[in-house]
């Protein structure tokens, strides 16, 4: 059974705005990223997702639920964070977290139990009966994780998770989600408008831009390798080209690089013995891949699409 299915899901706000155009998709299970630029439609694909948005017209599966019909069946096995702070700052953030599995329906106990679990698996375990108002940003976001986790769902959705954090702060909310996707076994669903440190922890991607869907796949599918080679030697850089251009190779510069279509297996073995006869010390030579990024068009309107990490 497919994680989350779509079919022709459209969303137009009363505005006029439609955030989200006829998307198709179906994702398995895993750890999944959303990405697109700031106003893609991310949020609402996640709030349609949970049953907070109703769709103007097309299906959502969540889980096999229909969200617009079963939304608190899909609440219950589903933990959200938000985007935006929504934490009571003069909360202790053990009360906080408990007050919330409570909402969800668990008894006053169990709750408690799993606030403290949630609150180690993130790492506030020590400071969880300090009050939220004097965490710094990456606890507050990791108190957030942990109301998302504290009734012990099948599938997480996170929202920019890593909004003002820094950029080692990052990095451990990523190592984070990626230990609670594969050591616990919850999906993760996890909206970014930064690709580069989003793809590095994710098994699929679903990119959408201005609404539309441009591709939902494994991130293995989105970078299969191309058919140029990559060059690298550590000086003699234009030696390297013109030798290769005697030899029938045309040689592209981008940047430190050498770019050589690849024409067939004698491609590897003709760059190999022009790098030997001419005594370079080769850095590296391997096929070039796709990269995620070029699924964007490099026009506007997303500026802030920014790539971190190719
Ligand atoms: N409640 C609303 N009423 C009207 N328009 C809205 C509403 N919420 C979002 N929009 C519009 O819908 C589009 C998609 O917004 P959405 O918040 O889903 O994008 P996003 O990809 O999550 O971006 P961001 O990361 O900036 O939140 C944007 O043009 C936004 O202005």
């Amino acid at each position: 059974m497919a994680l989350i299915a779509t079919q022709s899901l459209t969303k137009t706000y009363p505005g006029g705005v439609t955030a989200l155009s006829d998307l198709t998709l179906s994702v398995e299970p895993g750890i999944i990223g959303l990405v697109g630029a700031n106003g893609a439609g991310k949020s609402t694909m996640i709030k349609t997702l949970l049953g907070l948005l109703t769709p103007t017209s097309g299906q959502a599966q969540v889980l096999g639920l229909d969200p617009t019909t079963a939304g608190e069946q899909v609440r219950a096995r589903v933990g959200y964070m938000p985007e935006h702070d929504c934490l009571p700052p003069d909360m202790i953030a053990a009360e906080f977290v408990t007050h919330m599995g409570r909402m969800t329906g668990l008894p006053r106990t169990v709750a408690r139990e799993r606030a403290s679990e949630a609150l180690r698996h993130v790492g506030l375990y020590e400071e969880r009966y300090r009050q939220i108002g004097g965490y710094s940003t990456g606890m507050k976001q990791r108190v957030k994780l942990a109301q998302a986790l504290v009734h012990d769902p099948d599938l997480l959705l996170l929202d920019e998770p890593t909004n003002g954090l820094d950029p080692a702060g990052r990095d451990a909310m990523l190592t984070l989600i990626h230990r609670i996707g594969t050591e616990f076994g919850i999906s993760v669903v996890v909206c970014s408008h930064l690709l580069g440190e989003i793809e590095r922890i994710c098994d699929s991607l679903i990119a959408i831009e201005g609404g539309r869907l441009l591709r939902a796949d494994r991130v293995d599918a989105m970078t299969t390798g191309t058919d140029v080679l990559a060059i690298e030697v550590a000086e003699g850089t234009d030696e390297l080209s013109a030798a290769l251009a005697q030899r029938g190779l045309t040689a592209t510069a981008e940047g430190r690089m050498l770019l050589v279509p690849l024409a067939d297996e004698d491609t590897y073995d003709l760059i190999l013995r022009t790098v030997a006869d001419l005594d370079l010390p080769l850095h590296r030579l391997d096929q070039r891949r796709h990269r995620v990024a070029e699924l964007f068009s490099t026009a506007a309107p997303q500026p802030s699409l920014e790539v971190t990490h190719v």
